[in-house]
């Protein structure tokens, strides 16, 4: 997902098209998980991976960026690492994706430049969301828009702000949270340009693989 998120969001005819974001699961260990990555990543459409492990010191996430980014960029999907701009820089990921207690969003925007993608969390909040336009994200995140199971999650999110973002602002929208093939049509016609995603894909009872396919067919037809 470059900083041209919007652009890639949408088909050349200016028509809207919303694109799958996958996050990775929780925990994982590396070699073994790159190549159900890659499987994945071959299923479908996905426009971005991001790489979330909580719970990882900084020498297990240089090694997780080490042998899982190689996987994406090789298929041209953008490789964003969770609440770290620093370390985002340091190994050649596409981009970091912060919340709002992941440091200052507008040094993660100078410290990534502008040819790397920063991704901003916004909960249900169109306050949250337009400062982060202000200083320089490229894509807000919106969520939780559905129970989940990933994360403890303290913010829910409305359909209906991503229709009054998506009417207002040219700059990409994300939903998150609980999203599945089942529940997705509704924040696709509200005008998401991503859907991001753990459990679907991840959890999918007839593999990840499966799981990018269900996504990809129901964004496709909602
Ligand atoms: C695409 C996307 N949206 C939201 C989040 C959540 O970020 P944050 O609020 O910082 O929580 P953690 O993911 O760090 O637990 C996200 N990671 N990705
Ligand atoms: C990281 C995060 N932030 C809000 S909900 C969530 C978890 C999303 O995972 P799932 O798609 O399994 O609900
Ligand atoms: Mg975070």
């Amino acid at each position: 997902m470059p900083a041209s998120a919007k652009a890639d969001a949408h088909g050349g005819g200016g028509e809207a098209r919303c694109r799958l974001y996958l996050i990775t699961p929780p925990a994982l260990d590396p070699a073994r998980f790159a190549d159900d990555l890659g499987r994945a990543l071959d299923a479908g459409d996905v426009a971005a991976l991001q790489l979330r492990l909580k719970d990882a010191d900084d020498d297990a996430l240089r090694r997780a960026i080490d042998v899982l980014r190689p996987v994406a960029q090789a298929r041209k999907v953008a490789f964003l690492l969770n609440d770290r701009a620093d370390l985002a820089v340091q190994t050649g990921c596409d981009g970091a994706h912060l919340g709002q207690t992941d440091g200052s969003h507008a040094a993660a925007r100078k410290l990534l430049g502008p040819d790397r993608t920063l991704g901003v969390t916004c909960h249900g909040s169109r306050h949250l969301a337009m400062e982060a336009g202000e200083v320089g994200a490229d894509y807000v995140a919106f969520g939780a828009f559905f129970p989940t199971s990933t994360k403890a999650v303290e913010h829910k999110a409305e359909v209906g702000l991503l229709e009054w973002w998506s009417e207002m602002f040219e700059l990409p929208c994300v939903a998150i949270g609980g999203i599945t093939a089942e529940n997705c049509a509704p924040l696709v016609r509200a005008g998401a340009d991503f859907l991001a995603v753990v459990g679907a894909v991840w959890n999918h009872p007839e593999g990840p693989a499966a799981g990018v396919r269900a996504m990809d067919a129901a964004i496709a037809e909602a």
